[in-house]
């Protein structure tokens, strides 16, 4: 007798800057479960942002085991697992306890923004951008190591004797699947740390010797698509293969599938972080974006610019658990409905500094334009605005740096269920916005990345099939209206960074 077809799934793991979630798909690429859990942001002074590094990996492990038991599996039925992450954010642990040496430095942390600005002023800007693309900047690895380096009592001693270790979170959960067997990263996760070459796709000792960090400490890059590890067997019952890992927002790119150059995502989580695939030779921004790896599958490596925006869906969360005006994420939407225009306020969400394609480290939220008249769904509206003003500004800059006018743009991410966010950002731009039907593309992109490698799925283009688009937000605002919003929106970004120079100052004249 013929013995039954197996079915199986691949398992994601999507662990965030706010929650962790895990995913299975099966083969037609649907989703079979989701479980996710929420974990403690810590917020030990002004601009500094932690999580505990434990309570990632509990979180991530406790929804792994609930997504494979809600969907009634076990662990023989998944057939790989992909790694997708919170980019930058940096966690350095002992090898022999493996327990983590201070909590994790989160990616909107600033406490080393003043040893950025010396960097800058030593001139190592130049070197820096040519070598790993990326912009001098608090929001990349390579200070953070260097803060916890100099700052934990002992870690630097231990550091050079070869008993830290250092990595991004897919690093870290790949630590504690395997068991401590495994210390390895992906080559897109790498590209975020300000240590990485990506022209040679290997570390750079002219940048670890810049931030006296050792090489000891450093994970092996991988490919984001190749096996990569197996899990313990106390996790699932069964050893499983870790077949894919890249950044969420490479992962994303993946999972939209912009496998051609041109193609640009855009995903507004926390953050709003687009990205375009430029192919197989980066291109050095001259618009302050900055240049990543996409991804490295079969040893071939794509490039990609992207635009960071650091303040997105958390302005809204801001309005919910700051001002307290909303109760919920979704319930923005129809508050800033009760307000057809924005009536001239403008609110620039600058609350950890303005990332692409401003980068200014010193720049602070400003609320603009109030009148006797401004309601709260003003700030509202101001604040969805906020999201496809910024995203605006980084698309003109990618345009400007590809050459190219951009004719559409694939979303994701939590805030693209905002009907009204996502037609107005088609109003202002005047490119169409297309939503797929599986906005998890994050995890779907790891999924394909793990599935690939594993046989799971055939090729590229056999999952290229399953994107489908959910809806399309064509523009539809007067020309003249949304020249003069926009004029507004500038106006406002001068503000904000007329306030950040002039306080800088001040801060200099009293530190004297
Ligand atoms: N309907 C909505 N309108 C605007 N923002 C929303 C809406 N629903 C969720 N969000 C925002 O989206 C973010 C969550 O999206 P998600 O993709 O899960 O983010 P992350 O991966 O960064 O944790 C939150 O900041 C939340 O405030
Ligand atoms: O966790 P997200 O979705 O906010 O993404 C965080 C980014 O990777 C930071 O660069």
């Amino acid at each position: 007798m013929k013995e039954k077809e197996i079915t199986r799934y691949v398992l994601a793991l999507d662990q965030g800057t706010t929650s962790s979630r895990a995913i299975i798909f099966d083969k037609a690429g649907a989703i079979v479960s989701v479980a996710q859990k929420e974990f403690r942001q810590i917020f030990p002074s002004p601009g500094r942002v932690e999580h505990d590094a434990s309570e990632i990996w509990s979180s991530q492990l406790g929804v792994a085991a609930e997504a494979v038991a809600k969907a009634g599996l076990r662990g023989t039925d998944i057939a790989a697992i992909g790694i997708t992450n919170q980019r930058e954010t940096t966690i350095v642990w002992d090898r022999h306890t493996g327990k983590p040496v201070h909590n994790a430095i989160v990616w909107q942390d600033r406490r080393t923004a003043a040893y950025c600005d010396e960097l800058k002023a030593a001139g190592h800007g130049q070197m820096i951008r040519e070598k790993t693309g990326l912009v001098i900047d608090a929001y990349f690895s390579a200070t953070k190591v260097k803060w916890i380096l100099d700052n934990v009592a002992g870690a630097r001693e231990k550091a050079a004797r070869g008993l830290l270790a250092f990595g991004t979170v897919d690093a870290w959960l790949v630590w504690n699947l395997t068991d401590g067997k495994t210390h390895a990263t992906d080559i897109t996760n790498a590209s975020r740390t300000m240590l990485f070459n990506i022209h040679t796709q290997s570390w750079d000792e002219e940048l670890l010797s810049l931030f006296d960090i050792p090489a000891a400490m450093l994970p092996e890059v991988k490919q984001s698509s190749e096996l990569i590890a197996e899990t313990t067997p106390s996790i699932f019952s069964v050893t499983i293969p870790i077949a894919g890992i890249a950044g969420d927002q490479h992962a994303a790119l993946f999972g939209q599938m912009c496998t051609s150059p041109g193609m640009v995502k855009n995903t507004y989580g926390t953050g709003c972080f687009m990205l375009m695939n430029i192919g197989e030779h980066p291109i050095i921004s001259q618009n302050n974006l900055v240049t990543t790896i996409a991804w490295k599958i079969n040893g071939k490596v794509e490039y990609a610019l992207e635009g960071s925006i650091f303040i997105a869906g958390a302005v809204v969360q801001w309005l919910r658990d700051g001002l307290g005006i909303i109760r919920s994420s979704a319930e923005v939407e129809s508050l800033a409905a009760k307000a057809p225009h924005n009536d001239g306020v403008y609110l620039v969400p600058a609350f950890a500094g303005l990332g692409a394609p401003h980068w200014d480290q010193h720049a602070r939220g400003t609320l603009v334009g109030m009148t006797r008249g401004t309601t709260s769904a003003h700030i509202a509206r101001a604040a969805l605005e906020s999201i496809a003003y910024q995203t605006m500004e980084v698309l003109r800059a990618m345009e400007a740096d590809a050459g190219i006018s951009i004719k559409e743009l694939r979303v994701d991410g939590g805030a693209t269920n905002n009907n009204l966010l996502m037609q107005f950002q088609a109003d202002i731009l005047g490119t169409q916005v297309i939503r797929p039907k599986i906005t998890e593309t994050t995890a779907m992109g790891a999924a394909y990345l793990a599935g690939l490698a594993t046989g799971f799925w055939k090729d590229q283009e056999e999952i290229a099939r399953q994107w489908q688009v959910d809806h399309l937000f064509t523009p539809a605002g007067k020309e003249e209206q949304v020249h003069k919003w926009i004029r507004g929106w500038s106006h406002a970004v001068k503000a904000v960074k007329a306030w950040a120079k002039l306080s800088a100052q001040e801060d200099a004249v009293v530190s004297q």
